[in-house]
């Protein structure tokens, strides 16, 4: 086989999961005008893993927010798993969600009335899959995140990392497309956040999903594929030198 006709092999293998054109997103405050996002493009393949940076105020989560299908933008458009959300009905964009998007967000929301697996079987459930299937796929999660023994405690009984660790397996329950992750390890000591990010980070890979995860590390941003910013409502790519 010639170069050519590797790359254009290796090209057709590349599948889109998240891809956001010229979405535009302004906030009125007070008499002023922010525009946050000046039509941002953006596109994650599958299995590649993304860091957002950035000062606070620069607009992460408002981008996470429209790209996770939780807002619309003003105009634009975004689509997930190459089908498009933009002219989708309320409830077709939250079983969108549903289906094909997991979040991990800085404090892990978890049930505090379930337990660490009855927390990752209850979307599954609420999804359509029977609570035999779904257990044996959280069981599995948790045992990827090292805290299957801890499976029947309610989340005030573990610790802040364990309890990330389980909203993590939460997020991957529903075997999503796309990842949105908005500073998931911010709140845990840094020891902790590295341990939880790798093995996000892991978990991620091998399951071959597109992730955004907007981060204030930069250490952790330089162990992702790209890393990029928003700049005066623009998406720029960052090179990691410059974050060393
Ligand atoms: N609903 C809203 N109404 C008005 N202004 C908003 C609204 N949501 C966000 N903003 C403004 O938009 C800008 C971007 O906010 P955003 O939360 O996206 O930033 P961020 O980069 O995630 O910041 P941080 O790192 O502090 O979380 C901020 O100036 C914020 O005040």
């Amino acid at each position: 086989m010639s170069d050519l006709q590797k790359k254009s092999a290796a090209q057709r293998q590349v599948k889109p999961m998240l891809k956001l054109e010229k979405v535009v997103r302004s906030f009125s405050q007070g008499a002023e005008q922010l525009d946050v996002l000046k039509a941002v493009d953006l596109t994650i393949n599958e299995g590649e893993i993304v860091a957002l940076v950035g000062p606070s105020g620069a607009g992460k989560s408002t981008l996470l927010q429209i790209a996770g299908l939780l807002e619309r933008p003003d105009s634009g458009s975004v689509s997930i798993g190459g089908k498009r959300s933009t002219d989708l009905s309320d409830q077709a964009r939250t079983q969108m969600r549903r289906d094909h998007i997991g979040f991990v967000y800085q404090y892990h929301h978890l049930l505090p009335e379930f337990s660490a697996i009855e927390n990752v079987v209850i979307p599954q459930m609420i999804s359509g899959l029977k609570r035999k299937d779904a257990e044996e796929r959280g069981m599995e999660l948790l045992q990827c995140l090292g805290i299957e023994a801890r499976a029947q405690h309610r989340p005030a009984r573990l610790s802040g990392g364990e309890q990330q660790r389980v909203a993590i397996a939460r997020a991957l329950a529903n075997v999503p497309d796309v990842l949105f992750a908005d500073e998931p390890t911010g709140n845990l000591d840094p020891q902790t956040a590295d341990n939880v990010f790798g093995m996000l980070v892991s978990l991620v890979r091998q399951t071959g999903l597109a992730s955004l995860i907007a981060t204030h590390n930069p250490e952790l941003a330089c162990q992702m594929d790209r890393i990029i910013t928003l700049r005066d409502g623009h998406l720029v790519e960052v090179d990691p030198e410059s974050l060393s």
